[in-house]
């Protein structure tokens, strides 16, 4: 049996797991690579992040709506839904690969929500950015 997505331990174990993968992926490695320097204090904070949206506790404080607006003007707006595709896939991925449970749904649903959300900001933010 897998394990349930139980502590920060958990999900420390599963974001360091997840982005073992983005940084290997051939397609969108290179966002992260070039972006990211401080590679500990990013995986710390993504476990911040996801430990805030699962377990309520506060610690995750930040933007990601802004953040992701500023990756898309770094990148000349040309990220895409095959991206973010990409994104969830490792994440869905990462998830069955050591865990199961509500919390692993859990997480699954809220981070394919979010990639809607994100997405659509980033149209919303180009459209504003070609209008001034
Ligand atoms: C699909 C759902 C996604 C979620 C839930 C997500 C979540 C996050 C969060 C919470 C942060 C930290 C924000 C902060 O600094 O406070 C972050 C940073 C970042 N994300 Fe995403 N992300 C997603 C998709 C993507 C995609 C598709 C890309 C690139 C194509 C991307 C590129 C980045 C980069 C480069 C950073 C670091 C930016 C920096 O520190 O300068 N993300 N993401």
């Amino acid at each position: 049996m897998k394990k349930q997505i139980e502590n920060r331990t958990d999900v420390a174990f599963l974001v360091n797991h997840f982005y073992d993968k983005i940084r290997a992926d051939e397609e969108i490695g290179f966002y992260f690579n070039e972006m990211i320097s401080d590679w500990e204090a990013h995986l710390e904070k993504l476990t911040d992040f996801w430990e805030t949206n699962l377990f309520g506790v506060r610690k995750y404080k930040g933007n990601p709506h802004a953040v992701h607006n500023e990756v898309d003007a770094h990148f000349d707006e040309k990220i895409t839904s095959n991206e973010f595709g990409i994104w969830l896939n490792h994440w869905f991925q990462t998830i069955d690969e050591y865990f199961e449970g509500e919390n692993a749904d859990t997480l699954k649903r809220r981070a394919r929500k979010m990639s809607t959300f994100l997405f659509m900001s980033m149209f919303k933010h180009r459209q504003k950015e070609s209008e001034v």
